[in-house]
């Protein structure tokens, strides 16, 4: 984020609330008061009073003074309760883009949001509105406290406002000119030292596999990189202070050097003994602390703003695209649409693999049913088919492009995994279904939510503007709500994961035909048995080397399935509902 956008970010956040910016400037200016005052009051104290014989004039003069102190005092308590009203919104906003690009993300996933990410941006938008609010208060201040201190100058002698605002306006251009680099040193140095804290942490972490290869020079060689990257980026930082220092010398000391060394000019040039001494008041006690409240603020608070909004703002940005067309991102002929291939995983260096070496390859339109026992792996294949877990060896690929560091917005266009636990948000019901396709026209939905079997609880509603509170929602419609949304979905590939074991085994059935009948290829995690009659092929999984075939195949191949559909079979008759994972 540049200076310039950081400056379009603070201005727009006090150009949305016009009123209580008015406020603020209102009480900025009854917090200036004194600065207005102190160096006349002090002017005429000093000549009309202590100096002219008259004590009790000079302390009047104080006394005033002492009063316009107290008004500042609540001019200044009233400014920060102004500021609440301009940074408060500010955070509000910022807060529902990153829950709503959250939102985005775990829908398209087919999972729940990331909490922990949450939580972490919600941190950094407190800082960020600390920082705005610090950002705010330190310009403000500058301007209202500069402008007082000039006019009592002014007042005291137009030709002593002269000498102190000449080198006032030099550093405050010096500022300008090098605030885009303190910005950009200070982002360098933000990275830098994430840089070095990943290296150093993914060095320790894999301190054994590193040993093992024989690969410590090669690690120290690039943690020692980073170190040196940080070290230089800390001088640049170093470098930036000491121009900060400069600036508050040209515009803070420099007036009161040249005021005092042209007293005796001034002097023969008609200037009382009060004037100067209010003079070098004002820029004491005025100018000074205000260039050094806006240097410090805008260089330490405005960058930590800077750096920190831009984080927000770039990870509300990296949301999926679910609204592409139905053709974007897959290739139109894809006669493959899943591979996997020498596909290895475990969940912890000593577990035992789930899947080892496993290879699976589904033509587009393919309709797969996985079964197998309870903890045999299904949402483990499911996850790594979908580019939520990672292989230790071995690839996946969707439509032949591989699903490794593929981006969400990429992955969420080739495939949507409906998990278990169906994720319903508070909002409308036609919000819910259209998450994943905003543009989805309203017959083309309404058709959905008839192919499902969604319509009872649409009537129910009174409507798709209804609002939903989703912990009023029996889990089973909760699973509806998913599978329509996903249905929906512009993603070829579909990866139901025990996506219906909250229906009815008639409604299950439904939403599978349906599934079925949309372009592309189906992957149902099963339940129940009939999701395997119903599929073109099931894949046993059960032990880590899972068998594939038709139910045909199976029945003569496997004894792990002939074992499973015997259990279905031993059921009543008409009892079509069997849980696999409970036989
Ligand atoms: N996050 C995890 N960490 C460690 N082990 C895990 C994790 N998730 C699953 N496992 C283990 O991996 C194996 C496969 O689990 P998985 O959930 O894929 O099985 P499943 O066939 O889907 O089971 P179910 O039908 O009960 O959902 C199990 O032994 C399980 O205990």
């Amino acid at each position: 984020m540049t200076a310039a956008a950081v400056r379009g970010a603070a201005l727009a956040a006090l150009r949305a609330r016009p009123r209580a910016v008015l406020r603020l400037a209102a009480w900025s200016a009854a917090e200036a008061l004194p600065a207005l005052l102190t160096g006349y009051a002090t002017a005429r104290a000093v000549d009309d009073g202590f100096l002219a014989g008259r004590p009790g004039t000079g302390l009047a003069w104080l006394a005033w003074l002492a009063v316009a102190v107290v008004v500042g005092a609540v001019g200044s308590g009233r400014a920060f309760a102004c500021l609440g009203q301009i940074v408060e919104p500010f955070r509000d906003d910022l807060a529902r883009r990153v829950v709503d690009a959250a939102l985005h993300r775990a829908t398209g996933a087919g999972g729940r949001p990331d909490t922990s990410a949450v939580a972490r941006l919600t941190h950094q938008i407190e800082i960020v509105r600390d920082t705005l609010g610090g950002l705010v208060m330190a310009v403000r201040g500058f301007l209202f406290a500069a402008a007082a201190a000039l006019l009592g100058l002014v007042s005291l002698a137009p030709l002593v406002a002269a000498i102190v605002a000449g080198p006032l306006l030099v550093a405050l251009a010096l500022f300008g000119a090098a605030l885009p680099a303190m910005v950009q040193r200070q982002r360098e140095y933000v990275r830098a030292d994430e840089r070095l804290g990943e290296s150093a942490s993914a060095a320790l972490a894999g301190q054994r596999d590193v040993v093992a290869c024989g690969a410590q020079d090669a690690v120290a060689g690039e943690v020692g990189a980073q170190i040196t990257a940080q070290e230089a980026a800390e001088r640049a930082l170093a470098r930036m202070a000491a121009l900060r220092s400069l600036i508050l010398a040209v515009g803070g000391w420099l007036p009161i050097g040249v005021l005092l060394l042209a007293a005796p000019w001034l002097v023969r040039r008609g200037l009382s003994a009060g004037a100067i001494l209010g003079a070098l008041v004002y820029v004491s006690t005025g100018l000074q602390p205000a260039l050094h409240t806006l240097v410090q603020g805008v260089a330490g608070g405005g960058l930590r703003f800077a750096v920190t909004l831009d984080r927000i703002l770039a990870t509300a940005r990296r949301r999926p695209r679910p609204y592409a067309p139905r053709s974007a991102a897959v290739p139109r002929r894809a006669p493959v649409a899943v591979e996997l291939r020498d596909v290895t995983f475990r969940y912890g260096p000593a577990a035992r693999p789930v899947l080892d070496g496993f290879d699976l390859v589904l033509p587009d339109g393919d309709h797969l049913a996985v079964v197998g026992p309870s903890g045999a792996g299904k949402s483990t294949l499911a996850a790594l088919t979908a580019g939520l877990l990672r292989p230790q060896a071995g690839t996946v690929r969707l439509t032949g492009v591989p699903v490794a560091g593929l981006e969400q917005s990429t992955l969420a266009a080739l495939r949507v995994l409906v998990p278990q636990e169906a994720y319903v948000f508070t909002g409308t019901l036609g919000d819910n279904l259209r998450y994943l396709r905003g543009d989805v026209d309203e017959a083309e939905l309404a058709a959905a939510v008839d192919a499902l079997g969604l319509r009872p609880l649409v009537r129910r509603f009174g409507g798709l503007s209804a609002p939903v509170d989703p912990a009023a929602l029996s889990a089973g419609e909760r699973q509806l709500i998913a599978a329509v949304r996903a249905y929906l979905s512009p993603a070829r590939l579909a990866i139901l994961d025990e996506a219906t074991c909250h229906l009815d085994a008639a409604t299950e059935a439904r939403v599978e035909a349906a599934f079925a009948a949309r372009p592309g290829t189906l992957i149902v995690i099963a339940h129940r048995i009939s999701s395997a009659l119903r599929a073109r092929r099931v894949l046993i999984v059960d032990g880590s080397r899972p068998v594939l075939g038709t139910h045909a195949e199976l029945l003569a191949r496997s004894a792990a399935y002939r074992e499973l559909l015997g259990h279905w079979q031993e059921r009543p008759a008409g009892h079509s509902g069997t849980s696999l994972t409970s036989a």
